[in-house]
């Protein structure tokens, strides 16, 4: 089974632009970038389609490259400060430079849609979350409509990022699964995939999960953004080969991305609602 996260995203973000229009609310998301990386770009304009799609409102702050950590801090400080703004982004990476930690320790927790903060964290760490990862977010939300249960499970997370592993482990122990994660000084890492019933992959390289890694019948959740040979956008797992011997499996491009997308418009709705008192 593919699991199809590119028309999930579509009908989620449909049933959010229907609450939208029910509630009269007038969410708003803020995005704030640092340099003119493309990818970033490319990312954050994703963003912002995804919500005039919705009927989010949104506003860009662009910033130079070279800006420092305290001029980063001041936007942050700027859009917490204005009521007219529910959820703001700061898209990642920073310059190098820049204080990446305390950029996203000053946006506050109730207007953390990408859910980064220790508050947040620490809610979802603890079992109650409030904001989750958007990323790890729309997996569980993919599992969840593909009637995939956790319940029990033994799930292997590999990568252990503030954005997608660590979050990730959180939600599938909130999930009643039973939880390996792995990263890069993981001894036999090859035996513990091979032991999985879910496996997810936040590596960063080209198809690097080969089927002889998995067993039969797993579920092959694919978080990679890499590049083939030939320049082509490909996740982190040899698709064709793992996904015959996989029950269900993401396809990259058409997977995970858009559920992330997906999950940020929720966000952002719940922003507004709390906002609203909702
Ligand atoms: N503060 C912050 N929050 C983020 O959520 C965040 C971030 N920074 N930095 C970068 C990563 C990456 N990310 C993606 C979103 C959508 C797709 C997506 O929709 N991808 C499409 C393909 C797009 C293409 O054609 O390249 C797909 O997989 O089908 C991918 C990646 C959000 N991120
Ligand atoms: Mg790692």
């Amino acid at each position: 089974m593919i699991l199809n996260g590119r028309e999930l995203s579509e009908k989620i973000q449909e049933s959010v632009k229907k609450e939208i229009a029910e509630s009269g609310l007038t969410p708003c998301l803020a995005t704030v970038i640092v340099g003119e990386d493309p990818a970033s770009q490319m990312y954050v304009r994703m963003k912002h389609r995804a919500c005039e799609n919705v009927g989010i409102k949104s506003a860009g702050v662009e910033l130079p490259a070279e800006s420092t950590t305290e001029e980063i801090l001041k936007a942050v400080s700027e859009l917490n400060a204005d009521p007219s703004v529910h959820g703001i982004l700061v898209q990642l990476p920073l310059p190098p430079h820049a204080d990446t930690e305390k950029v996203i320790e000053s946006v506050s927790p109730e207007k953390d849609v990408d859910g980064f903060h220790p508050y947040n964290l620490g809610r979802l760490f603890s079992g109650r979350p409030d904001f989750v990862p958007c990323t790890p977010g729309g997996i569980m939300t993919i599992l969840s409509e593909y009637g995939i249960n956790p319940e029990g499970k033994r799930a292997v997370v590999i990568g252990r990022s503030v954005d997608v592993g660590r979050p990730m482990a959180a939600l599938l122990i909130n999930a009643n699964a039973t939880v390996t994660v792995c990263h890069s000084r993981t001894e036999n890492l090859e035996d513990e995939i091979r032991n999985a019933d879910i496996v997810v992959s936040a590596i960063g390289r080209a198809k690097f999960i080969r089927e002889e890694m998995i067993r039969d019948g797993a579920v092959v959740i694919d978080v990679g953004i890499n590049q083939d040979g030939e320049g082509k956008l490909c996740g982190d797992v040899d698709f064709e080969n793992v996904e015959r011997k996989s029950s269900a499996i993401t396809p990259v491009p058409g997977g995970v991305g858009p559920m992330t997308i997906a999950t940020l418009m929720q966000n952002t709705l719940k922003s507004a609602k709390l906002h609203e008192g909702i």
